[in-house]
């Protein structure tokens, strides 16, 4: 028998009539691991009058994303506060048609068949980035990995070698994000979502013309508020400088003509097709990659060395393994070499996925568990959360990467782990991603030991991406690779 979703318990410390808002603005971590120690299966948040579910187990996890997926798409708050980064791209955009073709578009670059080349590029990234350190020196490190993970998607899906990009264009992607996280969650975007189910609830009820001028005042409330003043005015001088930056690639490549098998050829060859991509939908996809590909691998691959130098036995381990290539350059052959590796990437993304929260909302009436979901409520989905659940992972907090042996793995249920998502919109760049974190890991390891210089804890600072709340600097120690 199913039951009304108002029989699912409210997540304690909801206040007066704001309810969750304030804490879901300001202290969201703690508010999900209060929520992984006191749910059962699901719970409700509330935002004012608006109710979103929780959920807090993989099966359904499983069941939104991937079993029932035709009955959910990104939420309207999702899509609104994506907008003026990455417009109607892919990341953003319902689960359409133009979605689906989008995506056919992308697809042929992240297939196995490029690995090879692509796994040579990131080897040559981390070392060119690595090679401007000094012994001894203190560096930055989310700055560098962010600088490594930027010259490999430059390099992959634009072909250009240009690692002073990053320095230009990390800060206005970090302040243009942290404008789309503030505004997901600004009384304007509540003012937005309310005015957005009312006119949809009344457009049901009406038909004929009224209807349809309901549905074009809807359409309007789709597009973010850009209220003047000096928030606003900062984000599109982001914008304006990451444009600046990005789309002389596209118009390079344009005059150049050119047959490069990359990204930008793939987008092109759609834009001479009549009908296949418009030139705003170019620019769309060009930033969309840069945004997606480029923070959430920096991060993973900054929170890996930081959680190595705090386990010195599991480091040592990966120190072997990586002195065993005998002191030549990583490939895709030694995959299977660099198990440990892979298992450490893995095990930073489960204890800081970056993207740790991520939403859906459900387009039609659907049964979720035991509860019947009405058409338009939205449902929070936290690697975050899951990913500390002490019944898939005993002792959490502990950073282990033994529990990403294929056995370990195996003996979990699916979707125990998800930084990237499942189903129709799950990550087109996970493979990419994971080929990155395992062989600039490797690579890194190989040459440098990394070691904190600060005491205090590094806290994680949850914006559209789980990223360290500072720079995080280490020293750098150069090693003298053993042949294995
Ligand atoms: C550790 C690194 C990464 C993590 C944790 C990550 C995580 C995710 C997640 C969770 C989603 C799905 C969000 C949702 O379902 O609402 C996603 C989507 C996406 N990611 Fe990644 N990502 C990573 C790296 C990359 C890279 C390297 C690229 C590109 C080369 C990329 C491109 C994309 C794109 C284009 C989408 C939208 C896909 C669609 O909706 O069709 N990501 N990512």
């Amino acid at each position: 028998m199913t039951m009304n979703i108002t029989a699912i318990p409210v997540l304690s410390g909801s206040r007066g009539l704001l309810g969750h808002v304030a804490e879901m603005r300001e202290d969201r971590l703690t508010l999900l691991r209060r929520a992984a120690r006191e749910l059962d299966d699901i719970g409700r948040l509330r935002f004012l009058h608006r109710h979103v579910l929780l959920l807090n187990t993989p099966a359904l996890v499983h069941e939104v994303l991937v079993e029932k997926a035709k009955s959910f798409d990104k939420p309207l708050a999702t899509r609104v506060s994506l907008t003026p980064l990455v417009g109607d791209g892919l990341l953003s955009s319902k689960t359409d048609t133009r979605w689906r073709r989008r995506r056919r578009i992308v697809a042929p670059l992240f297939s196995h068949a490029e690995s090879a080349r692509f796994g040579e590029v990131m080897v040559h990234s981390a070392v060119q980035v690595a090679s401007r350190w000094n012994e001894g020196a203190v560096i930055p490190v989310m700055r560098e990995a962010t600088r490594i993970a930027m010259a490999v998607i430059t390099a992959c899906l634009f072909s250009t070698e240009d690692l002073e990009l990053a320095d230009t264009i990390s800060k206005p992607l970090t302040g243009a994000l942290e404008w789309t996280g503030h505004y997901g969650t600004s009384p304007a975007m509540m003012g937005q979502l309310v005015a957005h189910n009312l006119l949809r609830g009344l457009s049901r009820r009406l038909d004929g013309s009224a209807a349809a001028r309901l549905e074009k005042l809807g359409a309007w409330l789709e597009q973010p508020f850009l209220v003047p003043g000096a928030r606003t005015s900062a984000m599109r001088a982001d914008l304006a400088r990451i444009e600046e930056r990005l789309l002389p690639l596209v118009t390079a490549r344009r005059a150049a003509g050119g047959t490069k098998s990359d990204l930008l050829e793939l987008l092109l060859r759609a834009c001479e097709q009549e009908g296949h991509l418009s030139d705003r939908e170019l620019r769309d996809e060009v930033v969309t990659f840069f945004v997606a590909g480029n923070e959430t691998t920096a991060s993973g691959i900054t929170w890996a060395l930081s959680l190595l130098d705090r386990n010195p036995a599991v480091l040592s381990a990966l120190e072997r393994e990586v002195d065993a290539l005998g002191g030549r350059r990583p490939t895709v052959e030694d995959l299977p070499r660099l198990a440990l590796c892979a298992q450490a990437f893995k095990e930073a993304l489960r204890l800081y996925p970056p993207i740790y929260l991520f939403a859906r909302e459900s387009v039609e009436d659907v049964v979720i568990g035991r509860y019947h979901v009405p058409a338009g409520t939205s449902v929070y989905i936290a690697p975050y959360m899951i990913h500390r659940d002490p019944a898939l992972y005993p002792d959490p907090e502990r950073f282990d990467p033994a529990r990403f042996t294929p056995e370990a793995e195996a003996a979990r249920p699916r979707l125990a782990w998800m930084p990237f998502g499942a189903g129709p919109r799950v990550c087109v760049g996970a493979a990419f991603a994971h080929l990155e974190g395992t062989l600039v890991l490797a690579t890194l390891l190989q040459r440098f030991r990394f070691e904190r210089v600060e005491d205090r804890p590094v806290d994680p600072l949850p914006f559209i991406t789980l990223r360290p709340a500072w720079d995080l600097p280490m020293r750098v120690r150069r090693r003298e690779p053993i042949p294995g």
